[in-house]
């Protein structure tokens, strides 16, 4: 979303596992390289925005390979759970920040 930081991630493709889209998403605008059993559901964003329901899944992801950067132009921050308010970010994702700052 434009002028808003997101987490990384993006829509699940056609008989896809949301596992599997979060790992091909993961390589394709960072460039690392996960798994299913690294990946840590933690809670899902529930929110209608004017023309769609999102209903998104947030997963930990708690072992990779590679180094992480932008691939696609984007800009990338690492962020301590804490400081999360400071980022503008959409909607769906104003609730999944307490939830992270109590679980990571
Ligand atoms: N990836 C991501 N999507 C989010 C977040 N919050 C949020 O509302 N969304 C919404 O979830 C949907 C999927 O994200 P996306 O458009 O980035 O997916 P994508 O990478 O497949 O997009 P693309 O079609 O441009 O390739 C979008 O409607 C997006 O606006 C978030 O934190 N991360």
């Amino acid at each position: 979303m434009a002028g808003l930081w997101e987490f990384p991630g993006g829509k699940v493709e056609p008989g896809e596992t949301p596992e599997a889209a979060l790992i091909r998403e993961l390589e394709e605008e960072l460039g690392i390289n996960t798994w299913a059993s690294c990946l840590a559901p933690l809670t899902f964003a529930s929110h209608s925005y004017p023309d769609f329901h999102l209903l998104m899944p947030l997963f930990a992801c708690r072992k990779w390979e590679g180094i992480v950067q932008g691939r696609e132009g984007q800009a990338l921050k690492w962020v301590r759970a804490a400081d999360l308010r400071s980022y503008p970010m959409p909607p769906a994702d104003i609730p999944l920040i307490p939830i992270l700052r109590d679980w990571l």
